[in-house]
């Protein structure tokens, strides 16, 4: 690893020689929370992006993680979806089924996704009451402060804009606190309808990860985590404040070049 260290408030940063030594330390990282969270509680409840994300979790289909990772007990669900047919090129459910969840011993039952044949209000509404279900039964675990789900992993990607699953900048769902889910339909990047975690559940998760690669995002990320910038109150990176989980920053050195104190040698 290039760099790794804590940042105040804006949680662990491990910046990576380059992408291989990134997904290694990924595929790790993810691999350890899940072994955590299956000798505490039984199983493994991990939401997922969509994005470069799941290309870079591509290890944990290799060995030796194929193998010893305790697939039967993950249950899978997203952070953000975009509101297509789950074929459609656009779905981050086929992005991820396509790039790990085939490749694995994954249970058909434990895998969550949105409803594709109903609008994007009823589709995020459908899912907040799957996941208040899982609540009850504890697979998704319960916030100790508020009534909010406690994923043990949230992974996030972010675009260049500093949005992070389907919050963008100066968007009015960056205030919604009363649902878990919730739906937009005017997306700036396409498509424009998708249903996203709101930022009381991203924050309330054990663990969230930002896994944000390449130079189009080192301007958000020096905003995001120096707290640089007028924009920077509402931008959607910054607002990723675990309340009692833990946040890390998986970076690679182009994403992390315009770091407040961060020196790279060639
Ligand atoms: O559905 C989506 O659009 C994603 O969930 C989105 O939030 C993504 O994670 C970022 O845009 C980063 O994407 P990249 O990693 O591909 O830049």
């Amino acid at each position: 690893m290039a760099l790794s260290g804590d940042n105040n408030d804006r949680g662990e940063l491990r910046i990576h020689e380059n992408l291989d030594e990134l997904r290694t330390d990924l595929a790790d990282y993810i691999a350890e929370l899940s072994e955590a969270a299956v000798k505490e509680r039984g199983v493994f409840a991990i939401a997922l992006s969509g994005g470069s994300l799941i290309g870079l979790m591509g290890k944990l289909c290799e060995a030796p993680y194929n193998k010893t990772v305790d697939w039967a007990k993950w249950y899978i669900f997203w952070a953000d979806e975009r509101v297509v047919a789950k074929n459609h090129s656009d779905s981050n459910y086929k992005l991820a089924k396509d790039g790990l969840l085939s490749k694995v011993p994954i249970v058909p039952s434990h895998v969550h996704s949105i409803n594709d044949s109903v609008s994007a209000e009823e589709a995020a509404d459908e899912y907040m009451f799957v996941i208040r279900q899982l609540v009850k039964t504890r697979m998704v675990g319960v916030s100790d402060i508020s009534d909010c789900p406690k994923f043990d992993l949230i992974l996030l990607g972010m675009g260049p804009d500093g949005h992070i699953a389907s919050l963008f900048p100066n968007h009015s769902v960056l205030d919604e606190t009363d649902e878990w889910v919730t739906f937009i339909t005017d997306s700036p990047k396409p498509p424009p309808e998708r249903i996203t975690f709101t930022l009381p559940v991203i924050n309330s998760a054990s663990n969230v990860a930002m896994v944000v690669t390449g130079e189009s995002k080192a301007e958000a990320v020096h905003s995001a985590i120096d707290n640089i910038g007028p924009d920077c109150p509402s931008l959607p990176a910054r607002l990723v404040q675990p309340s009692k989980g833990k946040l890390i920053w998986f970076l690679d050195k182009p994403a992390a070049s315009k770091l407040d104190g961060f020196q790279f040698s060639e």
